[in-house]
């Protein structure tokens, strides 16, 4: 081929590719005009209660049958219908009735993730990052960014998340039911991919354990080990009563964490900034032994080269954005950033172990 064939060649798949890319700009912009729709939907079908609905129904449901169960005016439920349907949340099939074709609703996977009481159920995740309290903080978000800019929560409700927390209890038991979605989702992967990590184990601590749901998989599926779930002391009181095979203590992290051979510590480290990552560490490290004790850390680690991390690994990049608009200074950490709080508490060695999660589970030896 001669040099300026080839340079024509390159020239045209050049242009071929910006055209693409133009063409690609001009559909992907919607989506970012419009990002909070496809929350609010499914917010409001949590709200009405449709995957309940057409579980309770237990055969597909039409969109008459769903309307008058929800009291729903059928179409406006309908367009809600075919916007889920869309997403593949829901799906139809058709059945044969008296007056002819009839378009009925079933559950989906998707769906069922939507059910209040469903084995995989994020409904409680979803109806906290949609509340208003929630919400009103991204507004701040670009304040946030500046020289000097004020964290976006705490601008917002005038105290962080926490204290927020301690004085509207209804507000923190929608976070301690939001946590427990992701730990009845993880911990089991963890017990299922990573049991090396509770080997040996005769008691476990949960620093920072919300309602316990950690530690109650744990119970469940290693009964040989005591687990202890910590948390502070409006979270133990609201949710103690609840306990299922676990000690529930209260205290403050960083003052001291309750002593056992190993601790678990799972979304609680992104929360913070590295000067507090490191004092809670090293109280979890005084909280174990020296021999064989182990601090089992459960939090994505952000990959640093574009384009290596799987898709669920992605979520970490949005979690990051979640810890900068919910936070004072917390972060999702690479792995390089994990390895500073980790060595500056004092731990000799660390390893990290991919699961099938968001999250990696980190182990820090002492
Ligand atoms: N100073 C503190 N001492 C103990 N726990 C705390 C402290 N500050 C925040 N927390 C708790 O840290 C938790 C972070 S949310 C993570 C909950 C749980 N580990 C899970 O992954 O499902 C909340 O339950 C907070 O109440």
């Amino acid at each position: 081929m001669g040099e300026i064939h080839r340079e024509k060649l390159s020239q045209w798949e050049k242009e071929q590719e910006e055209e693409e890319e133009e063409a690609q700009a001009q559909i992907d912009i919607w989506k970012y005009i419009f990002g909070f729709v496809e929350q609010a939907v499914v917010k409001c079908a949590i709200e009405l209660g449709i995957a309940e609905a057409i579980e309770a129904h237990g055969k597909p449901m039409t969109l008459s049958e769903l309307s008058s169960t929800l009291r729903c005016d059928p179409s406006y439920l309908n367009r809600i219908m075919r916007f889920l349907v869309r997403r593949k949340i829901f799906k139809t099939t058709t059945s044969t009735t008296n007056h002819g074709c009839d378009l009925s609703y079933v559950q989906s996977p998707l769906s069922r993730r939507l059910l209040r009481n469903g084995e995989h159920s994020m409904t409680a995740l979803l109806m906290l990052e949609s509340s208003h309290v929630m919400l009103a903080p991204w507004h701040g978000l670009s304040d946030r960014v500046l020289v000097d800019g004020n964290p976006s929560f705490k601008k917002v409700h005038g105290e962080d998340v926490w204290d927020y927390a301690a004085t509207n209890l209804e507000h923190s038991n929608l976070i301690n039911e939001a946590m427990a979605c992701d730990a009845n989702l993880v911990v089991p992967v963890m017990v299922e991919g990573c049991s090396e990590v509770f080997e040996g184990l005769t008691t476990l601590v949960d620093v920072g354990g919300g309602n316990g749901a950690a530690m109650g998989v744990v119970a469940k599926s290693c009964p040989w080990i005591k687990a202890i779930n910590f948390d502070l002391p409006h979270v133990i009181a609201a949710v103690a009563p609840k306990c299922n095979g676990v000690e529930f203590v209260a205290g403050d992290m960083f003052a001291s964490v309750p002593k056992a051979d190993a601790v678990f510590i799972k979304w609680v480290l992104h929360d913070w900034g590295d000067e507090e990552c490191i004092q809670i560490l090293k109280n979890c490290r005084e909280a174990i032994p020296k021999e064989n004790g182990r601090v089992i850390i459960v939090e994505a680690v952000i990959e640093e080269e574009e384009g290596k991390h799987d898709k669920l690994k992605d979520v970490g990049l949005m979690l990051d954005m979640v810890m900068m608009a919910h936070t004072n200074f917390g972060k999702e950490r690479t792995l390089k950033e994990w390895e500073y709080v980790i060595k500056m508490a004092g731990f000799s060695t660390f390893t990290v172990k991919a699961i099938n999660a968001v999250q990696s589970v980190i182990l820090a030896l002492p």
